[in-house]
């Protein structure tokens, strides 16, 4: 592939405040790359031609609103889009306008098409369709390639099973989680995976995911816990590829966390190597780095699935649009998913419901941290996994500590032993708006209208407390 021409490297950047509406050309391969803070709603409206947000059409003459997000609408044929800037708050964009030889989004379009003959040869034999596994270093646009792979599977009628292994950020839930779904219908363009389940009726289906909660935000934080939940979303996903014709002939979609940089970089291998085996993955793509494509294709290249496939690594080329989201940004970002989880979005307000808790009617168990990670010759990390050093979850008494702490909700008896509640996929999460010691009390927001009963709460630091979500 040639290099990008500058012409697209070096398109303008523009920080507008309150502009008018304004039309914006996108020859065949443009994009127009957007960044739209908190604080801001952009509307994007295709006029004419055709158009793609992560793969989902965009409806002719529909206003799209974005906000809190860093994105890209592309083009094949070519569209004119309409773009009304926010009437306050800023927003940045600029179009990259490379020709069809130096955008990767050929490259994904190329590989979308062998995985669709892949998926029609198993149709054809009943047998299981590609396990795509998608690594890479942070912001290459991991998440933005699975979310489009799974949108261009979807319009071609399939069903694929989509995995997120990226605890840090939720699909379809809140961060701390390991989800899966199957994706039957378009994703929602103007969010990342969809609306939540939470937030009630919405025009496009909602997809509901299967979810365990991890409750930390890195994979090595607790490793020994981290494996244990991708077992059993691996397990999970498994039974739901046997029990559809559709969605086992589609195959899994995986995203991953980066690469971590330094010498957590090993463990991160090590889990990587899980995932393989567990989801049974036969076809690894590397976004964005020779480096991790090289220890891929090492490790896996040639190793053959547990249902006797040969593993296949494949590079590809990250896109120069691919935004660095900064902590603070991100932390908006889970902010706004906490937010509409318990009181909707702006086209659908929720009211949660609060109740009162006595301390002694509640069981809650803590995750914590790995207490020892020790570092391994040659500056890797190894993690004796033969000691009893990692608790994985542990019972703890409410405290002044869960106060605005964003508790899972186990789907387990608190009868259960902790094993089984350590092992359950999880309901949904409550909200600890209170705790009053004195009175032994905790008031709880959730989003719907039951009460606890004998469910077991999970307590993770991760998504963190959250002070505000009540002003
Ligand atoms: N071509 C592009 N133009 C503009 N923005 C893009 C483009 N591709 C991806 N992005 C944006 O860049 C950001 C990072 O992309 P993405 O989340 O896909 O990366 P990632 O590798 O999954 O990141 P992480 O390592 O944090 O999981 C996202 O906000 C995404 O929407």
């Amino acid at each position: 592939m040639a290099p990008p021409k500058t012409k697209a490297a070096t398109a303008a950047a523009s920080s507008i405040t309150s502009a008018p509406t304004t039309t914006q050309t996108l020859e065949p391969y443009w994009e127009y790359r957007f960044e739209v803070p908190h604080s801001s709603i952009l509307t994007i409206k295709l006029v004419s031609g055709t158009a793609e947000k992560d793969g989902t059409e965009l409806a002719p003459n529909t206003p799209y609103a974005f906000t809190a997000t860093k994105s890209k609408i592309n083009t094949w044929h070519g569209c004119t889009l309409e773009i009304t800037a926010p009437s306050s708050g800023t927003y940045d964009a600029y179009t990259s306008e490379p020709n069809a030889d130096e955008t990767p989004m050929v490259s994904y379009l190329n590989l979308h098409f062998k995985l669709e003959s892949l998926r029609a040869a198993a149709q054809r034999t009943a047998q299981m369709g590609p396990r795509v596994l998608v690594v890479g270093p942070p912001n290459a646009g991991k998440s933005s390639l699975v979310r489009t792979l799974t949108s261009w599977a979807t319009r071609m009628g399939r069903q694929p099973l989509v995995v997120n292994t990226d605890s840090r950020e939720g699909m379809l839930t809140l961060p701390g989680t390991l989800s899966a779904a199957v994706f039957a219908t378009l994703i929602d363009a103007t969010t990342d995976w969809g609306t939540l389940p939470s937030s009630g009726a919405s025009a496009i289906p909602v997809k509901l995911p299967l979810a365990y909660y991890y409750g930390l935000p890195q994979s090595d934080d607790n490793p020994k816990l981290f494996k244990r939940m991708l077992g059993r979303l691996a397990i999970a996903a498994t039974s739901r590829l046997a029990e559809d014709i559709d969605v086992k002939s589609a195959g899994m979609l995986i995203d991953t966390g980066g690469v971590p940089a330094g010498t957590r970089g090993a463990a991160y291998y090590d889990f990587v190597a899980h995932i393989v085996a567990e989801f049974s993955v036969n076809i690894v793509v590397v976004l964005g780095s020779e480096r991790v494509g090289s220890e891929m294709q090492k490790r896996f290249s040639g190793q053959i699935t547990s249902v006797g496939e040969t593993v296949t690594v494949i590079g590809l080329d990250k896109s120069g649009g691919v935004m660095d989201r900064d902590e603070a940004f991100m932390q908006s970002i889970r902010e706004s998913a906490i937010r509409e989880y318990f009181f909707g979005n702006a086209r659908m307000t929720l009211s949660p419901f609060t109740q009162q808790v006595d301390f002694a009617a509640v069981s809650i168990w803590r995750i914590s941290e790995a207490s020892s990670k020790t570092a391994a010759d040659g500056g890797g990390i190894t993690y004796d996994e033969g000691e009893v050093h990692t608790d994985m979850l542990e019972k703890a008494e409410p405290s002044m500590m869960l106060q605005n702490c964003v508790l899972a909700v186990a789907c387990a008896s608190v009868h259960d032993v902790p094993d089984n509640i350590r092992d359950a996929n999880i309901m949904g999460f409550v909200y600890v708006a209170d705790v009053d010691e004195k009175r032994r009390r905790l008031r709880i927001l959730a989003p719907v209208s039951a009460r606890l009963g004998d469910r077991p709460l999970l307590w993770g630091s991760w998504p963190e407390h959250m002070v505000n979500l009540l002003i």
